[in-house]
């Protein structure tokens, strides 16, 4: 194997995608029914040659599982059922070796109840001798449970309140999220330090960065929604310099489920850097809203109001992840249109959000699935692909919690879908087995064979979205319209202009594009180079069939 090191240019991530995937449920290496390194790294290949740049893997630390590794045990180690150290290092340089990178997931909000930190912080204050118990003021406590009144409960399903009474203590613990997940003191430099020295550990392995999960929540005040806090900012800016300082070119993502004139403040400024990157959390929602609306207002408005961000700053994107679909940043009226549309079973719905994954979402509907990949990849930001949604797999409703969209990447058709050689039962989750999304019919090696699959499709996306910068770096233009069905803009990046039209509609559509910034240009196709008309004085004209898109290239004289 020819060693194509990653790029080493330092905003790497601009142009890259990325590609979201579990260790526990990517592929299983020793037969155990549980997904591990050596397992993933058997699979770089694949990976490679699907086109994808970064993998951002879930947590993989030694961790009780009870919210899927999102309660770290340990900030330093691999669950043992991921393998060893030494695994995680092999599979580094395997990646790397075939120019891919690789970036973790640092859970800074909290730990798990689990964590010997926790363990320790129980009890209580003071210790027996008398001495001060310095692990007690990692978390964040109360005699009362009544302070933070204000902040909202972010697992409405399961929790009541974010405080707990820790019986072993006597007194109560805060968490913003499961009550297994105790929120460490971000008011604590001790604690500041034992996240940034997690940080390094894995930085100095070789690790390309952190998707930094659950960022708005880091520190309490009263009488505020205890989200995005100035000194909350203060801490991640710390991290950053850290970065910075000694690993330059490496990444930080922010997850901050927020509004855009929020989610902004993420990325810091030009001279006090925060992230290199943010989630686009607001435009996700809107992308379905508008197929189901057949109107594409929502996905220009919301990114209109995006603010610029720093230079380095780089937007992520994404359809699905191994969440429930957000809809924190909706309207009160779109979040019951968006259960209406797509959460008939009330199984699906979790939270304040649709734990349904992509296929399924779009009646596993091949020209919706594409349309929504090509708006997704011709967007700004740099994607993030879900694993399992390139082969278009189904989710598993009889699962907990949002575990229905967490189940075995299906390889082939043989035993548990190639994910192990254990039995479907014996495998951490089961694998999908239904007859329309199970891994008899919906599997990796099936597309391989098939020119016309969904996952040959999504590959030569990728290639023509390399192939043209404009895609990742482009300025982005909306195109007026008379038809609002039809999304579509330009990327404008040196002398290069694309042109995407997409129609949301589930019907053929007319539409007259102001394309009068282009006159004299000639549009034509990215995929097979066929002309369109010259752009004349007059509004373009446009025929779209139901769901179609066109990625063009306006070519010749301005
Ligand atoms: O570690 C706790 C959780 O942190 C992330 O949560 C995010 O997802 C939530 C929905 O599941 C969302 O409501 C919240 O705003 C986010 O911070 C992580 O992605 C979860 O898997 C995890 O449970
Ligand atoms: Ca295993």
């Amino acid at each position: 194997m020819t060693q194509a090191q990653p790029s080493p240019q330092p905003e790497w991530y601009k142009s890259a995608v990325f590609y979201e995937l579990s260790v526990r449920t990517f592929a299983d290496g020793n037969g155990d029914g549980k997904g591990d390194f050596p397992g993933l790294t058997g699979r770089l290949d694949y990976l490679r040659g699907l086109g994808v740049d970064c993998l951002w893997l879930l947590p993989w630390y030694p961790s009780p599982l009870r919210d899927d590794g999102y309660d770290v045990a340990d900030y330093l180690g691999i669950h043992p059922d991921l393998g060893t150290l030494e695994d995680f290092k092999v599979f580094l340089r395997e990646a790397h070796a075939r120019g891919l990178r690789v970036i973790g997931d640092l859970v800074t909000n909290h730990t798990s109840a689990d964590h010997p930190w926790f363990q320790a912080a129980r009890r209580g204050p003071t210790l027996p001798d008398g001495s001060p118990n310095e692990y007690h003021d990692y978390y964040v406590w109360s005699d009362t449970g009544t302070e933070y009144a204000d902040a909202r409960i972010i697992f409405t399903d399961t929790e009541t309140s974010n405080w707990t009474l820790d019986e072993a203590c006597g007194r109560y613990y805060w968490h913003r999220f499961f009550s297994s997940q105790p929120d460490l003191n971000f008011d604590n430099p001790r604690v500041v330090e034992e996240l940034i020295g997690a940080l390094r550990f894995w930085l100095d392995l070789g690790l390309d960065g952190f998707r930094v999960d659950a960022v708005p929540y880091l520190i309490e005040r009263e009488d505020t929604s205890c989200e995005n806090l100035p000194e909350t900012h203060a801490i991640l800016r710390q991290l950053r310099r850290v970065v910075d300082g000694e690993y330059p070119g490496r990444l930080l993502l922010a997850e901050a489920n927020q509004w855009p004139e929020e989610v902004v403040e993420y990325f810091g400024t030009e001279t006090d850097p925060e992230f290199h990157m943010c989630f686009n959390f607001p435009v996700m929602p809107r992308l379905y809203m508008s197929l189901k609306r057949e109107d594409t207002t929502s996905i220009r408005e919301i990114m209109d109001r995006l603010p610029a961000v720093p230079s380095f700053g780089q937007w992520a994107t994404f359809l699905r992840n191994h969440d429930e679909l957000t809809l924190e940043m909706v309207t009160d009226d779109e979040r019951a249109f968006m259960y209406a549309a797509y959460a008939p079973d009330h199984r699906m719905k979790i939270n304040v959000g649709i734990r349904r994954r992509l296929a399924p979402l779009l009646d596993n509907d091949r020209r919706r699935m594409e349309l929504l990949h090509a708006v997704l990849l011709a967007l700004p930001g740099s994607p993030i692909l879900y694993y399992g949604d390139e082969i278009g797999m189904g989710d598993n409703l009889t699962l907990s919690d949002r575990n229905g969209v967490r189940t075995p990447m299906q390889w082939n058709a043989g035993t548990s879908g190639g994910f192990s050689s254990a039995q479907p039962d014996q495998c951490f989750y089961p694998p999908i087995g239904d007859p329309v999304y199970g891994y008899g019919r919906v599997n990796v090696t099936a597309q391989e064979q098939d020119p016309g699959s969904l996952l040959k499709w999504v590959s030569r996306q990728l290639d023509l979205r390399r192939a043209h910068p404009a895609f990742a770096h482009g300025d982005l233009t909306f195109v007026d319209s008379d038809n609002p069905a039809l999304l579509t803009f330009t990327r404008q990046h040196g002398d290069d202009t694309l042109l995407v039209v997409a129609n949301f509609a589930a019907s053929a559509q007319a539409a007259n594009l102001d394309l009068s910034a282009h006159v004299g240009r000639v549009p034509i196709t990215l995929a097979g180079g066929s002309r369109f008309p010259t752009v004349g004085e007059e509004p373009y004209p446009v025929l779209m069939g139901k769901h179609e898109y066109y990625w063009l290239k306006l070519t010749g004289v301005r």
